[in-house]
């Protein structure tokens, strides 16, 4: 971290200064870009610049401006009769009641009533502010928000924009405020290839020919002064009767405005048509308002309540290329400690080798490092580089056999590679089900090379493992007796420990309710015998039968040495039962299915002399399946007691 706190008693240490100076200069440069509809970083980048300079000097003047400078184009500049301002931001509920709580207080000292129980809030619309006057109820002018003071006049652009009518309801000369969008669905039709919404609105709408202007909305949420109205609810129906559209807002107090943001948050937000990045929320009364004043050209009265970004800037200390248990090679970025969501971060992931290159990160870059719902940190962007750009190996760190590029990953492609053998190793143990198996054991013994294969693992001596380090007599007279006392290994459980990619335990037993109930003859089946099975289709069948070549020898190793799986029985608690379904009933047929394949029952198509049970909608229907059955003493039930069947044999039916 480039900043710790440091008191404000004292003078700022110079490299503080220093940074300070350098937060501010990029800030103003980062502002004029964004603000031409051509960012040079992502806003949660800017974002966080920006809180990181407001934490080191909270009064600094790169913070007080708004918007930008309006430069050198073609339209031209107008001023605002009210300058346009901004807003405020919080960025959580606790710094939305203190912004409340502060409200309340400097109300009520001023005489008026407090602002918490009527709050008004609208959808904050990430897009360009626009300021569009209306002359005798006639559209006449439009103008950027610039710098607030001077803006630009894209009045024929704005005319062509959905949600601006051409004429009020009444004669009336006002101003009104709101932002351009470009709604999502808008931009998959006529916008093909880009990617965000707000820089393609802020381009589009600055166009001199004006094309593509048809295809932005603007969407209204303020009326300047001109009215006579007491409270913001009656701005936005005024606006909403004069025909235009506007963002959803509604009308509550401060609990009701924090259960609309976890609302909006968890829920509302991912399904709209158009982005947001928070919610405006203000005094419901206008006379509130006024007494709160501004600063900054930022209202008092009024906050910009932001959705959360988990993201903070960092620094690159290291690159390092992780081979994993399947020889999928990770790059992960070793960073200075930032605190991300209550946690110190220190490793972000690189996903990939493409995404490395498509970054173009290296060491010494300043990154944004962000974590979202808990997941793995992870590097979005470079935010500026500072050294060179790093170069996907070409050997693997761990056994420095030659990678190869599949894909987007580099793999390895070595069976002996350690990470490898340990991956399999631990699979073997997960899938058994082993207890005390840790993976630092695993790894001491694939290091010291007494393991290569899971068969290696019934060869051990306790004594191997005893003398390992920090091992002894007692763990490894433990961990031996967890592995024996897994056998025998079920078929399903053994093909499942073999680790093949696509072959999981519903798969394996998929197999075995489908006839292939050993392993020779699983090993001899084809592609095409496999793909016809119901649940699995050509590409798994494929997996499958390549993944079980590839391990032929290492199989057979296994079988050599006793590690059989046992197959005359399944496991689940329908093992050896077999049913078949017939007639309308209340539940999808696969569903069904799937409850006995799953608890290790057979399902099968037809009654034949070893169907155990017949399930149908009536148990006494006189269908011809019903009647084979009685002959062939197969139980029949209706649902209602094929349900009962197997709750009483402890399965789970919801
Ligand atoms: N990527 C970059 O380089 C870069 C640079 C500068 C600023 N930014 C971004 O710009 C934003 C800050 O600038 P800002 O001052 O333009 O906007 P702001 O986020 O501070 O919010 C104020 C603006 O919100 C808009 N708004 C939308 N819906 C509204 C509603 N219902 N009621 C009232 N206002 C509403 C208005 O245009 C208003 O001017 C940040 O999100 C920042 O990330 C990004
Ligand atoms: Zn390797």
């Amino acid at each position: 971290m480039t900043h710790l706190h440091h008191g404000w008693d004292k003078q700022p240490d110079p490299a503080v200064r220093a940074r300070i100076d350098e937060l501010a200069e990029r800030i103003e440069r980062y502002r004029a870009s964004y603000y031409a509809g051509k960012p040079d970083i992502s806003d949660a980048a800017y974002d966080a610049l920006e809180d990181e300079l407001r934490d080191l000097d909270p009064t600094h003047p790169a913070l007080a401006r708004v918007g930008a400078p309006v430069t050198v184009t073609e339209w031209e500049k107008a001023r605002h009769e009210i300058p346009m301002g901004s807003l405020n931001k919080v960025v959580n509920e606790a710094e939305l009641e203190a912004w409340a709580a502060r409200c309340d207080e400097l109300v009520v000292k001023e005489g008026g009533e407090a602002i918490s129980d009527d709050l008004f809030v609208a959808e904050k619309l990430d897009g360009i502010s626009i300021e569009v006057i209306y002359r005798d109820g006639k559209y006449a002018d439009a103008i950027t928000r610039g710098d607030g003071i001077m803006g630009e006049r894209i009045s024929p652009n704005v005319a062509r924009m959905r949600g601006v009518p051409q004429r009020l309801k009444e004669k009336l000369t006002l101003s009104v405020r709101g932002e351009i969008i470009l709604k999502l669905s808008d931009m998959k039709k006529s916008f093909p290839g880009v990617a965000n919404p707000r820089n393609a609105a802020a381009g589009t709408s600055k166009r001199f020919d004006g094309q593509g202007c048809e295809h932005l909305t603007v969407l209204f949420y303020d009326v300047a002064d001109h009215l006579d109205v007491t409270t913001e609810e009656q701005k936005i129906t005024f606006l909403r009767k004069q025909g235009f559209g506007t963002p959803w807002t509604a009308k509550g107090t401060l609990k009701d405005v924090l259960g609309f943001y976890r609302k909006y948050s968890s829920e509302i937000r991912a399904g709209l048509d158009y982005e947001i990045d928070g919610l405006v929320v203000r005094a419901n009364s206008t006379a509130s308002q006024t007494l709160l004043g501004e600063v900054n050209r930022r209202p008092r009265g009024a906050i910009a309540f932001k959705f959360a970004s988990q993201a903070k800037v960092s620094k690159v200390v290291e690159i390092l290329w992780d081979t994993g248990p399947s020889g999928r090679v990770t790059p992960v970025a070793i960073v200075e400690p930032v605190e991300l969501a209550g946690a110190v971060v220190q490793r972000a992931s690189l996903h990939n080798m493409s995404n490395v290159r498509a970054l173009g990160i290296g060491v010494g870059d300043e990154v944004l490092v962000s974590r979202r719902n808990d997941v793995i940190p992870y590097v979005e962007e470079v935010v500026e580089k500072g050294g060179k750009t790093e170069q996907p190996p070409t050997k693997c760190r761990r056994c420095a056999a030659e990678l190869v590029t599949s894909g987007e990953y580099l793999l390895c492609r070595n069976q002996e590679c350690p990470a490898l053998v340990e991956g399999r190793i631990h699979n073997w143990i997960d899938a058994i089900g082993a207890l005390e198996w840790g993976d630092k054991l695993i790894e001491q013994l694939v290091e010291a090379k007494l393991v290569k294969e899971p068969g290696d693992l019934y060869k051990l001596k306790p004594k191997q493992i005893a003398d390992l380090e920090r091992r002894g007599d007692k763990i490894a007279k433990k961990v031996l007796d967890e592995l024996t006392s897994r056998l025998p290994l079920t078929l399903p459980v053994f093909l499942a420990a073999l680790g093949i990619e696509g072959f999981a335990i519903q798969t394996a037993r998929l197999l075995v309710s489908a006839g292939y109930t050993t392993i020779e003859k699983l090993l001899a089946a084809t592609e095409a015998d496999l793909a016809g099975i119901s649940g699995l289709g050509p590409i798994k069948a494929g997996m499958i039968v390549r993944g079980l070549q590839g391990r032929k020898a290492e199989i057979e190793r296994l079988i050599a040495q006793g590690i059989v799986p046992v197959t005359q029985e399944q496991e689940g608690p329908l093992a050896g039962m077999s049913f078949c379904f017939t007639g309308a009933l209340s539940r999808p047929r696969g569903e069904m299915t799937n409850l006995v394949e799953s608890n290790g029952g057979r399902v099968l198509s037809g009654v034949t002399k070893e169907l155990q049970y017949l399930v149908s909608a009536e148990a006494d229907s006189g269908s011809s399946k019903a009647q084979k059955a009685k002959k062939y003493g197969t139980v029949l039930l209706d649902e209602a007691g094929f349900v009962k069947l197997l709750q009483d044999k402890g399965v789970k039916v919801s």
